[in-house]
């Protein structure tokens, strides 16, 4: 994936890598548009001939040759560009397909902290827009470059046969255009690029405020996010019209030039028959190649500054999804071998990018099979905790092992396939519950799922008409939180992981069900390594012991008997007043 990031500010060398995947393919559709030109030019001196032998009168030339030569290039080039068509139909889209295939790879190995900086629906869109850019721009260099270019080379040579003089002032007013048109073109790069950013601005905004739809209704913030996505949008709108016009001017500085070019070569030409130094077949053919040079270098001009248009678009989508994976295994690393699963968190120090110590020199052992409950104020450091055992950020410093295993030197797929985790956000996919319950160990049978969501008793799912092929919603917002909770935990029953890490897991659940399920959670518990995030202490009773978590620091430990008193308090009744003060719900049983 390195060198795919080496490509994040050359869109060029981007398109080049995907089009390599197959080479035969675009060998055929180059060699197929080089000749379809060719043919297409050349019909222009067959047109030429027939003139020449038609004017020379019936008795001293048959035209039928001339005739034949012509048919056989227009057949030649049709059938040409049907034969490119017909395989850049499969190639191209190939491309598109390996590109978005990478990309999203490369998305999802990103860090979390990637994610909670940038909107998703930025990242969705630019994904698109790259396969959509790189399309674009692949099929105007087939189509529309690359046939000018060629066209206006083989006529200038043509030329070159009625006069030489005349095919070196064509050449270099066309070298002199095109350079022109370039360089104007290039430095039109900055309007582009603000036009693709603001674009993906209003896509990402959209997605923001689709995903919130239900936060906006309760706000009423109709209006408010109506303002602020018109003013996006406006913004936008005049980025859009500032590359557009740029492109127009360019335009137009191209329509002026080569109708006097065309011009001028005209009236040579005429001049050079009236002298009887050019034949009336050689005027028809510079006024032909004239014809089609014009044509030509406006389809080019065209096509050469939209290019830089979608380049802009494309180079700075890639600028932003092709930033280095900050969490790619390490080099040397191995699959965790699993023995017991003990943790340890050797004088940890963390703080997220750009953000306050959140975890300060904390060290911490647990024991294999162990069950260690955390509370403590919010905003402590306990989820945090529990996301940098399951490396999704790096410690700044200190070490965190498992079974002895520096967590920072084993394979990610490794580490995450011996973590099972019940989450305090629950999302689940927009699939059925028995595709989000098997995603705890895909390989798993239907008859494996149902066991696992019989013991985190999912008994609702009988009563819904669909049962397990019920989709759920986005993000699962068609159950209610109770029911997404168990259906976390039937995940993390199936995934069979032998550490367990539990983030206020009961916590959306009635007293009933929270008693039903206590009892298998116990069941799931044994034999694991467990670590419980808890607001209520009375869940953590049966708990081997009890960590508190304040400002990042271990501030107490001891065992549920230890911290707790008959009613489910803190024995220490200074500690309780400190922390009732402080979050006032982490005490209450
Ligand atoms: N992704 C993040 N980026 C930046 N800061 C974060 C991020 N997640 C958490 N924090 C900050 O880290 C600190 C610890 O948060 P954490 O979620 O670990 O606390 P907690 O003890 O689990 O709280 P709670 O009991 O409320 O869930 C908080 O100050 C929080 O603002």
């Amino acid at each position: 994936m390195d060198d795919l990031c080496r490509c994040a500010e050359r869109p060029i060398a981007f398109i080049a890598r995907y089009v390599k995947l197959q080479p035969v393919a675009h060998f055929v559709i180059l060699t197929s548009v080089l000749a379809a030109v060719g043919c297409s030019v050349g019909t222009q001196y067959g047109v030429k001939v027939l003139v020449d032998c038609l004017s020379r009168g019936a008795a001293h030339a048959s035209p039928w040759v001339a005739f034949a030569l012509l048919c056989s290039l227009i057949a030649a080039d049709n059938l040409l560009w049907r034969v490119a068509g017909w395989i850049a139909a499969r190639a191209f889209v190939t491309v598109t397909g390996d590109m978005r295939r990478e990309l999203f790879r490369q998305l999802m190995g990103h860090s979390p902290s990637y994610f909670t900086n940038r909107l998703p629906g930025t990242l969705t869109s630019r994904v698109t827009a790259t396969s959509n850019a790189a399309f674009t721009i692949e099929n105007m260099f087939i189509w529309n470059v690359l046939p000018p270019c060629v066209a206006t080379l083989v006529s200038i040579c043509l030329v070159a046969t009625v006069n030489l003089g005349m095919a070196a002032v064509l050449s270099l007013v066309a070298a002199f255009v095109a350079t022109i048109i370039f360089r104007i073109a290039a430095n039109g790069r900055a309007v582009h690029r603000d036009f693709a950013e603001r674009a993906a601005a209003v896509d990402g905004e959209m997605t923001d405020v689709v995903s919130n739809v239900l936060l906006v209704k309760a706000f009423g913030g109709f209006a408010l996010e109506r303002r602020r996505f018109a003013s996006q949008v406006k913004q936008e709108m005049t980025a859009r019209q500032r590359s557009l016009r740029y492109l127009e001017k360019v335009r137009l500085f191209h329509a002026a030039t080569t109708a006097l070019l065309v011009s001028g070569l005209l009236a040579w030409a005429i001049l050079l028959w009236q002298h009887g130094t050019a034949s009336t077949g050689s005027v028809v053919l510079v006024c032909t190649l004239g014809i089609s040079v014009l044509a030509a270098t406006r389809d080019l001009a065209v096509a050469l500054v939209d290019i830089t248009q979608h380049m802009a678009r494309l180079a700075e989508a890639l600028s932003t999804l092709l930033v280095p994976n900050e969490l790619a295994d390490h080099p040397k690393a191995v699959p965790l071998h699993r023995a017991g699963a003990g943790i340890v968190f050797q004088n940890i120090s963390f703080h997220y990018p750009g953000g306050q110590q959140v975890i300060k020199r904390l060290s911490l052992h647990i024991k294999p099979g162990e069950r260690v409950g955390l509370v403590g104020p919010s905003g402590g450091g306990k989820s945090t905790l529990l996301a940098l055992l399951q490396r999704m950020y790096d410690v700044q410093d200190g070490h965190i092992y498992i079974d002895s295993q520096d967590i920072s030197l084993i394979t990610q797929e490794s580490l995450q396939a011996a973590i099972a985790i019940v989450p305090q956000d629950i999302n689940l996919f927009h699939r059925s519950l028995i595709e989000n319950i098997r995603y705890g160990r895909p390989e798993a049978s239907d008859e494996e799922v149902m066991k696992a969501a019989a013991t985190a008793h999912c008994d609702f799912i009988k009563t819904l008409p669909d049962g397990f092929e019920t989709i759920v919603g986005n993000r699962g917002l068609k159950l209610s939180g109770g029911q997404r909770q168990r259906i976390a935990l039937a995940r993390a029953f199936l995934k069979d992981a032998p550490i367990l890490l539990l983030d206020e897991a009961t916590s959306a659940l009635d007293h009933e069900s929270e008693e039903a399920i206590r009892e298998a959670s116990m069941r799931l518990m044994r034999g694991r390594t467990v670590v419980a995030i808890a607001h209520r202490l009375t869940t953590l009773r049966s708990f081997d012991r009890i960590l508190v978590l304040r400002d990042g620091r271990l501030a107490e430990e001891g065992s549920p008997s230890e911290l707790i008193d008959a009613n489910g308090r803190y024995r220490d009744p200074l500690q309780r007043k400190r922390d009732e003060a402080r979050y006032p719900y982490a005490l209450d049983a």
